[in-house]
C-alpha cells in the first residue's frame, strides 16, 4: 500500500494521468493523491477541471494516458464491479430515479447487493436523520421534493453502502443556508463515526473551510496548491491562490 509523506495510506493515487475531451486537453500529467479517511476540498474556478478530476476517480471518464490506483490497486477501464462499489458519488444535478420513492433511490444499491431487509431499513433510516430528511418524505418521489431535499436523498444514496471513497460534486449547494449549516455538521458528526477518503468539490471556500482536512487548489486542469486547510490559508502558494481566498472569505 502508498502512503503519503505523513505515513497515511493513500485512497487514491493518480499519477501523470492526461485527459482529452475531444480536442481539448483537461489534464496533462496530473498527479493527485487522496488520504484515507480524511475530507479534502477541490477549489478552483469554472471550468478549470474539478469535476473531470472526480469522473476520472469514479471512472467515467477513461485518462489516454497516466494510471490510476484505488487502495494500491491499479485500475484498468472500464473500472470493475467492487471498485465501483467502492465509490459513493453525490452530484449537483442529483439524478435521482423518477419512478422510484426516496426511499428505494437510497436503498437501491444495498438491494442490489443483496443486503437484508432489516438491515437496509436501519442504514436508510440511520442516513435520513443524519441528513435531517423526516421518514414520512421518504415515500415521496423525486418531483414532490425540493431541490435541497433531493439533494439530501442522494448525499444518503451515495452513503447508503458505506463506500471507502465518497465523492461529492457541489452536493450541499441546492440546500438553503440554515439547513446547509446543519447537514455540514450532521455530515462531520457522520464521517467521525464512518471515516472515509471524501473528495468535495466546491465552490464555496467557507464551506471547503469547514468541512475539509486539506484543500487542492486548481487551475486550468493544474493542481497549484494541495496541502492542510490552515497552510492553505496562511501561506497561499501564490497571488491567484490568496486572491482566491481573500475574494471567497
Ligand atoms: N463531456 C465533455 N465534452 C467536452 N468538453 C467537456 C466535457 N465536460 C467538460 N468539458 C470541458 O472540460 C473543461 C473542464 O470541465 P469541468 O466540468 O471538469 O470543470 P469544473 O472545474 O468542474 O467547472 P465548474 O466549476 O463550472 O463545474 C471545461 O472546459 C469544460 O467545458
Amino acid at each position: 500500500m502508498n502512503t503519503t509523506k505523513h505515513g497515511n495510506e493513500l485512497a487514491v493515487e493518480l499519477s501523470q494521468v492526461s485527459v482529452k475531451y475531444q480536442q481539448l486537453e483537461v489534464f496533462n500529467q496530473l498527479d493527485f493523491t487522496l488520504p484515507q479517511q480524511q475530507i479534502t476540498a477541490v477549489v478552483g474556478e469554472s471550468g478549470c477541471g474539478k469535476s473531470t478530476l472526480l469522473k476520472l476517480i469514479n471512472g467515467l471518464v477513461p485518462p489516454i494516458s497516466g494510471s490510476i490506483r484505488l487502495h494500491g490497486h491499479p485500475q484498468t477501464h472500464p473500472f470493475n464491479t467492487t471498485a465501483r462499489r467502492g465509490i459513493g458519488y453525490a452530484v449537483q444535478q442529483i439524478g435521482l430515479f423518477p419512478h422510484l420513492s426516496a426511499y428505494e433511490n437510497i436503498a437501491l444499491l444495498a438491494k442490489l447487493d443483496d443486503w437484508q431487509q432489516q438491515a437496509i431499513e436501519q442504514r436508510v433510516s440511520y442516513l435520513a436523520e443524519c441528513m435531517g430528511l423526516p421518514s414520512t418524505l421518504l415515500q415521496r418521489y423525486p418531483h414532490q421534493l425540493s431541490g435541497g431535499q433531493a439533494q439530501r436523498v442522494g448525499l444518503c444514496r451515495s452513503l447508503m453502502v458505506k463506500p471507502r471513497i465518497l465523492l461529492l460534486d457541489e452536493a450541499f449547494s441546492a440546500v438553503d443556508p440554515i439547513t446547509r449549516k446543519e447537514v455540514h455538521e450532521r455530515f462531520l458528526q457522520l464521517h467521525q463515526e464512518e471515516p472515509r477518503a471524501v473528495l468535495l468539490v466546491t465552490h464555496d471556500m467557507r464551506e471547503a473551510v469547514k468541512i475539509a482536512d486539506n484543500i487542492a487548489v486548481m487551475h486550468e486542469g493544474e493542481i497549484v496548491q494541495h496541502g492542510a486547510v490552515d497552510t492553505v490559508m496562511d501561506q497561499p502558494a501564490n497571488d491567484y491562490i490568496a486572491r482566491l481566498i481573500k475574494d471567497h472569505i
